[in-house]
């Protein structure tokens, strides 16, 4: 599949490395591939946007490793999470905010889907807030993925499209989101964790929905702004035109994509 991507225009391959061909890897091994592929684009002295989930936990590993062995130096994180931060604290990455360094030279992220156009949708770790603030700010976004996460189409997958929500009323926005896709068959379903399904809490206090869809939904960015215009809404999932680099790492090797 990831092949295919290579035919579209926007984007180049840049580089396959074969994988042994004996060696059966798991998706996490896909994962840490993809990751450590994408630690090779940093140098000493960056400014980092540090992304949330378990495929870009292993790159900032190993980018406290590189700094632990001295290969790296003066680099400066800016997590997307509570809990990247939390990982970057305890590996001895010194960090900072957008206040302070409001440009980051490249940030490394993975994504729950990745379209042919390399527009993504994010968040099903429930940090696209801050990810999409962070990674916005960025001269360079690497998204880093296993090939599972390639669609045809945003939404593709059959699983959520997340929307940050403020809790106020929030039965009320959900069913307003559900309605400005019922024509692509879109449920709306509160995110809850634990036994007695709370509602899941962001890092910034918020609720997320999440939106299934029977079919594609269409124009993305008129889709993306229909989001944002309903009051209750704080941010979409949907990352359109954001990722300047796609890392893949598949059963056949590692592609490297620039968006022209
Ligand atoms: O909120 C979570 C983030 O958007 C993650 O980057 C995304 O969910 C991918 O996570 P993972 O690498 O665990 O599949």
């Amino acid at each position: 599949m990831a092949l295919a991507y290579s035919k579209k225009p926007t984007t180049t391959t840049t580089g396959i490395m074969p994988s042994p061909p004996q060696l059966l890897l798991t998706q996490d091994d896909l994962k840490k591939i993809a990751a450590y592929k994408a630690v090779e684009f940093v140098e000493s002295g960056m400014v980092l946007g540090l992304g949330t989930g378990s495929t870009a936990k292993h790159a900032i590993d190993r980018i406290g490793e590189l700094l632990q062995q001295g290969k790296l130096t003066n680099i400066i994180g800016i997590p997307t999470s509570k809990k990247t931060h939390e990982q970057a604290l305890s590996l001895g990455i010194p960090l900072s905010d957008l206040e302070t360094h409001p440009v980051l030279d490249l940030a490394i992220d993975g994504a729950d889907e990745v379209d042919p156009h390399m527009n993504l949708v994010k968040g099903r770790g429930g940090s696209l807030l801050r990810e999409k603030m962070i990674e916005g700010c960025c001269k360079k976004f690497i998204v880093i993925v296993d090939a599972t996460k390639l669609v045809d189409y945003i939404g593709g997958s059959g699983l959520a499209l997340p929307v940050e929500i403020v809790p106020f009323c929030w039965r009320f926005t959900a069913e307003k989101l559900r309605s400005l896709f019922k024509h692509a068959g879109c449920v709306a379903k509160l995110r809850v964790v634990g036994e007695n399904g709370e509602p899941y809490v962001t890092d910034n206090g918020n609720y997320v929905v999440d939106l299934y869809f029977e079919k594609d939904i269409g124009d993305l960015v008129a889709a993306g702004d229909a989001m944002l215009r309903l009051a209750g809404v704080v941010e979409h999932g949907m990352f359109i035109d954001m990722a300047t680099t796609l890392i893949v790492a598949g059963e056949l090797g590692v592609t490297v994509k620039n968006k022209c």
